[in-house]
């Protein structure tokens, strides 16, 4: 028997798509027997056969997972037992159905888009960094849903809480779309994470209290050599612009990072915890203003940075996200943000497609067209299919640029402590070098 089962695809304010699964469950019956009869060759015989059969078997996996009939589930699970062929028909027909939906429901949001008032909010999501850990990506990848709606400028950074605080919400708001009931607005500003302002966080607090806050870390070795290079690149008349440019990474490293240890021992003198510590929290979120080449270094003290944060978000509210995990599995990551976030996952691991040449993932929703196993692809009609990051970004994390081992070796050494104690206070172990 197969039970009609409630599925709320949307928790935010509002309950707003309800529908029945015994539709659903009953295509899966006939699209199976369709498929057992024409496809079989046909699929097997194609190149792109394991290709699609890795995706089809994800997608498969995923309906199984969201669907609760068991009734559906019995069905799913004799399949499975069944011949490979059965098996292969029976997924694709799952996610043919799956794609339809998922069409149907992005149809839904833009018609209530359509249809129903939206007017400048705060937003209700906020990306507080790290800077150079992947922020860039986040964003972008997070706002292919159609839930959520970004500022234009500057990649979606406003600057706001470094910049303007003191102008108040109404010019906050101003930088965001206006958005309905539905919709979240979200921005992300890199430096929010280690500002030299100790209060950022509390500011942010009284100003939006129940934003859910995103924050990306990584190596943070890894990350000194991306900021060294980006602001070099990208910001050669700043002063940490100045310096990288003026000392290759290796005598830079030589050069702050005995300043760096020298400094933090003069300032950990009394202190009995990272949280208490407050003298050296201040100490390095002020190093921005009188040393800024020295924040190349001092943002990958997390442990220290975090601690205001703590103070005033709530754990519910807050989530880690790790930029190595999401180089590596990007939309991986982008699905647990959704879930996160309490919106209906349509940006799925499916749609996004590691560069032939970068090996970084770019985003390409999935279509019916890409399960068409008789089509081999060609990596030229690959490449113009891909929506990328742009190009200062992936400057240093697939080899394109080098550091010295020596110098990582170093500064990995002088992370060290930081870390551990970064990951007991975050209950996550990360591998980091
Ligand atoms: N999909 C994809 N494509 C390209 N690059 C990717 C991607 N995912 C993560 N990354 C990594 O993001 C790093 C840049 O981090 P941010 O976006 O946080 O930089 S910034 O703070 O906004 O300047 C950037 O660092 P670099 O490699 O040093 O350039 C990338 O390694």
């Amino acid at each position: 028997m197969i039970m009609s089962i409630l599925v709320i695809l949307l928790k935010n304010e509002e309950t707003y798509v309800v529908e029945s699964m015994s539709q659903f469950a009953n295509s899966f019956v006939e699209n199976h027997a369709r498929y057992q009869h024409n496809k079989k060759q046909e699929i097997k015989n194609s190149s792109t056969y394991w290709k699609s059969q890795k995706i089809l078997m994800k997608l498969a996996g995923k309906i199984h997972s969201t669907a609760t009939s068991t009734a559906m589930q019995d069905k799913f699970e004799d399949n499975q037992s069944a011949t490979e062929t059965t098996y292969d028909a029976y997924s694709e027909a799952l996610i043919k159905t799956r794609l339809r939906e998922r069409e149907a429901k992005i149809e839904e949001i833009y018609h209530f888009r359509k249809t129903h008032f939206s007017l400048k909010h705060l937003p209700k999501v906020i990306g507080i960094g790290v800077k150079k850990c992947g922020t860039g990506g986040l964003i972008t990848f997070l706002a292919k849903h159609p839930l959520i709606r970004i500022p234009k400028i500057h990649s979606g950074e406003t600057f706001f809480f470094t910049e303007k605080p003191k102008t108040g919400p109404y010019t906050y708001r101003s930088y965001f779309p206006p958005t309905n009931k539905m919709e979240l607005g979200m921005e992300k500003t890199p430096i929010y994470f280690d500002s030299s302002n100790i209060n950022l966080a509390s500011t942010m607090k009284k100003m939006v209290p129940k934003a859910k806050i995103l924050l990306m870390v990584c190596d943070p070795t890894m990350r000194s050599f991306s900021d060294y290079i980006h602001e070099g690149d990208q910001h050669p008349d700043s002063l940490a612009g100045i310096v990288t440019k003026q000392n290759t990474f290796e005598e830079f490293i030589d050069k702050y990072v005995p300043k760096m240890q020298l400094l933090l021992q003069q300032s950990h003198d009394n202190h009995t915890s990272y949280a208490d510590d407050y003298k050296t929290q201040i100490m390095l979120r002020g190093l921005r203003k009188t040393i800024p080449e020295a924040t190349l270094i001092t943002t990958g003290l997390y442990i220290y940075h975090i601690q205001t944060w703590k103070t005033f978000y709530d754990k519910s509210n807050f989530l880690i996200v790790d930029g190595e995990e999401f180089i590596k599995n990007t939309g991986a990551v982008i699905e647990q943000i959704q879930e996160f976030l309490g919106i209906p996952k349509l940006v799925w691991k499916e749609d996004f497609v590691k560069h032939p040449d970068t090996g970084f993932y770019c985003y390409r929703k999935l279509t019916e067209k890409h399960l068409n196993g008789s089509h081999v692809e060609t990596d030229d009609e690959l490449r113009t299919s891909l929506k990328c990051l742009q190009k200062n970004k992936g400057r240093t994390r697939n080899g394109a640029k080098h550091a010295s081992p020596e110098a990582l070796e170093e500064l990995s050494q002088f992370y060290k402590p930081y870390n551990k104690a970064f990951y007991q206070e975050t209950g996550k172990t990360y591998n980091w070098l």
